[in-house]
């Protein structure tokens, strides 16, 4: 995802309190071999979010810091976690755990790569390959800092093939997707905590949060620096939002058939803030000849599964529902 300045420099945070806001890299007191990476990385000056949250993650502080995609959240723990670890000392000191391989891997990279200058032992363990070869090449180059997905890690762990005693710093990326019911990581992720020393620092990233980071951040975090981007600021890169002012109730219905009339509209979802609503709205819909499938919390989930792949795979064109949509598949 790229990064846009312009777009950043708008972003209002609520923080825990008030922060220190850091204008430039330089201005964070980072190793110069550190900086220098930052540099030739193609970086200038600190994202939004940067700004706030590096020096707290370097202060040893738990942090929660949820902005929106492409804001450079990435960069941000990796700035913070490559400051705070000892390179003389070879033994694994930074944990990143994300929910895809694909991340874990670019991660892996991105650490790697703003760690250009420091010769820091970076390595992505994402599964996929079998056991012995990560081993192999943990063994041969050592190990300071690991991405990976839940379920490797811990079985790595478990078979103590990683050595956790001096994890000083667990990162938790796209926090809200990996401990999402769906993929099944929570359990594994709280397995993993249990096998970290107690006072390892514990970062949380996410574009949203959530019942399951706040349940988290109760469990395992010590009073932690927020960082959240304010609420009306978020919002889904590529998608453009309007907003119809209706003065009636009873103009809506109407108005929504002006819209469909005047745009050309492949697909769509209407939200309403009911179930009733959701009724109402897909039998006038009907009626005027549209082909609506809807959905609600009271269906059963093999009704909304089949309602969600006939919409997936364009069988239907406009869905109807109520916000369940965090509880789909
Ligand atoms: N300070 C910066 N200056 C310029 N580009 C930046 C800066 N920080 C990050 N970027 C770039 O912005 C893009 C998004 O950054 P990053 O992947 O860290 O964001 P993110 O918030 O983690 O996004 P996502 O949630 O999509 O992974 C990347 O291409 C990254 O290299």
């Amino acid at each position: 995802m790229s990064f846009n300045r312009e777009e950043d420099q708008r972003l209002k945070f609520k923080t825990s309190k008030k922060l220190k806001v850091s204008s430039t890299f330089e201005s964070m007191n980072l190793k110069d071999d550190l900086l220098r990476g930052i540099y030739s990385y193609g970086f200038e000056a600190p994202s939004s979010i940067q700004s706030r949250a590096i020096t707290q993650i370097i202060s040893g502080k738990d942090v929660i810091a949820q902005a929106q995609s492409g804001t450079g959240k990435t960069a941000t723990f990796t700035i913070g976690l490559l400051q705070a670890i000892d390179l003389k000392r070879m033994d694994l000191q930074a944990l990143i755990l994300s929910p895809t391989r694909e991340l874990a891997s670019q991660i892996g990279q991105v650490v790697t790569n703003l760690g250009d200058y420091m010769n820091v032992n970076a390595f992505a363990m994402t599964g996929g390959k079998t056991l012995k070869d990560d081993l192999k090449k943990i063994q041969k180059n050592g190990c300071q800092v690991i991405s990976g997905t839940p379920g490797r890690v811990l079985d790595m762990i478990k078979r103590q093939m990683l050595q956790t005693r001096n994890v000083r710093m667990l990162i938790l990326d796209e926090a809200d997707e990996l401990l999402s019911e769906t993929l099944g990581f929570k359990q594994q992720i709280y397995d993993i905590f249990t096998k970290l020393p107690k006072n390892c620092q514990v970062v949380v990233v996410s574009a949203t949060m959530n019942k399951d980071i706040l349940e988290v951040t109760r469990k395992f975090l010590n009073d932690p620096v927020k960082i959240l981007v304010k609420r009306d600021e978020i919002s889904l890169e590529g998608i453009k939002q309007y907003i119809v002012n209706v003065d009636k109730e009873d103009w809506k219905f109407d108005t929504l058939c002006d819209i469909y009339d005047s745009l050309t509209i492949t697909q769509c979802v209407i939200f309403c803030n009911t179930k009733k609503k959701v009724d109402w709205l897909s039998q006038r819909l009907t009626q005027s000849n549209f082909a609506v499938v809807s959905m609600h919390g009271d269906m059963k989930q093999e009704e909304r599964d089949k309602v969600m792949n006939d919409f997936r795979t364009g069988h239907s064109r406009v869905l109807i529902s109520t916000d369940c949509l965090g509880t789909w598949n």
